[in-house]
Order: C-alpha cells, then sequence, then structure tokens
C-alpha cells in the first residue's frame, strides 16, 4: 500500500522582502508573486526575490493575460520557473511558455455553472490546474466557492484549491484530498493588508497541515 502524499501548502501574494523571509521560516512550499498591475498585490516591474529566501520553496509568478514574451522578459533574472495563468490564457500559450522550460498552473475561476469540460483541452498542457473563486476581480476574492462542484472532476491534472482559505475553513478543505488535490492556496485569509501575511496566521494553517494531513 502506497502512502497518500501531503498536501503542500502555497502562500500567494507576498511583495515584501522582510515579509517573505519571515514567512519562509514555515518552509511553505510555494511562494506566488503577483505581476499584474491592477492588484494591491503586485510586486512591481523590477522585482528581486530576496537572496536568503530558501531554494527549497518553488516560486510562482502569477500573471493574468500577458504575452508570452512579456512574461518570459519579466521572469529574466527572477529565477522564478513556475508561473500561474490566471486570466484566459490559451493552451497555445501554455504550451508555448512550456516550451521556455516553465512549469505551469492554469488557473480556473468556479462559479456554480462551472463546466469541467472547459478544463479538457489543457490536460497535456500543463502541470497542475488551479480552482478559484470566479469573483469581481481576477483573483484575491477572499470568498470560497462551493466545493461539491468538485465532485464533477475526474481528470488527471492535480489541482490547487483556492479562494477564501483560512485557519477555520483549512481542516475541511483537506477532506477533498481524495480528489486530486495537490495543494492549498491561502492568500487573504492570511493577512494584516493586501501583500503583508500575518504570521499567526500562518503559523496556525501550517499546524492544521501538520496534525490533518
Ligand atoms: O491576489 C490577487 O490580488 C490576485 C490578483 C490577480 C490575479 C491573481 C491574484 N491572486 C492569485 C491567487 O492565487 C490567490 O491566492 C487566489 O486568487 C485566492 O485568493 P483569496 O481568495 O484571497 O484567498
Amino acid at each position: 500500500m502506497t502512502a497518500k502524499a501531503k498536501i503542500k501548502l502555497k502562500v500567494c501574494g507576498m511583495r515584501l522582502a522582510d515579509n517573505i523571509i519571515d514567512v519562509s521560516t514555515f518552509m511553505p512550499d510555494y511562494m506566488g508573486f503577483i505581476f499584474f498591475e491592477d492588484s494591491p498585490r503586485f510586486v512591481g516591474e523590477k522585482f528581486l526575490l530576496p537572496e536568503e529566501l530558501p531554494a527549497t520553496i518553488e516560486r510562482v509568478g502569477v500573471f493574468v493575460n500577458k504575452s508570452t514574451e512579456r512574461i518570459m522578459n519579466l521572469l529574466n533574472g527572477t529565477g522564478i520557473t513556475t508561473v500561474q495563468l490566471h486570466g484566459s490564457e490559451t493552451v497555445e500559450q501554455c504550451l508555448e511558455l512550456r516550451q521556455n522550460g516553465l512549469e505551469i498552473i492554469k488557473t480556473f475561476s468556479i462559479d456554480d455553472d462551472f463546466n469541467f469540460e472547459d478544463t479538457k483541452p489543457y490536460v497535456d498542457a500543463v502541470d497542475f490546474f488551479l480552482f478559484d473563486t470566479k469573483g469581481k476581480y481576477y483573483g484575491g476574492n477572499a470568498k470560497t466557492f462551493n466545493w461539491n462542484i468538485l465532485t464533477r472532476y475526474h481528470q488527471q491534472v492535480p489541482f490547487f484549491l483556492s479562494g477564501g482559505l483560512n485557519e477555520d475553513n483549512i481542516k475541511d478543505a483537506l477532506l477533498l484530498k481524495d480528489m486530486n488535490l495537490y495543494a492549498l492556496d491561502v492568500n487573504s485569509g492570511v493577512e494584516h493588508q493586501a501583500g503583508l501575511k500575518d504570521l499567526n496566521k500562518i503559523r496556525a494553517i501550517i499546524n492544521i497541515l501538520k496534525t490533518n494531513s
């Protein structure tokens, strides 16, 4: 019998050097950095990661409807090799970015009417899906979606669960672990303010993951 893999944690929307280092002491599996100008978590044009950031924390650049050329330019010199595509990026662009050596997380914004047929064309073009709540903003809506919808998902691509996760609902999110759930993505639910993460909330989440997964 093979042991089930531990559910991973991604802390998204990091931007301030001291806060990045403080959060890194909890060793989340992923950290996300938002390269979208309209977000209050935008890292800026000339973003550089702090040198002390442990190499074992996977770094993710989050983009919304940017061209491949622009993504490659923005990532140049950052050492980031995973991208989260959070808009309406095509299968062709995912393949193009893969050819440039990037790992791909493709986001889908979920509401009650979401049809998982929409994810099928991406199956061979991405590494992971990320299911986030459809809302007013591209991301960071601070709302959960109806997770029962995920019972309709039967594809082989593992997914990140996102949207409104916090210390009060993360234990329930872990109940989805037999559904190809790969990672939990936290953002506004662990913040003092946009882009500034609350270390006590991250600590609480890490402890819940340790005892429940
Ligand atoms: O967080 C943002 O401001 C954001 C803006 C534009 C595109 C993506 C964005 N966030 C990406 C994420 O992966 C968030 O973690 C995800 O949307 C969930 O956020 P929240 O509902 O606040 O937990």
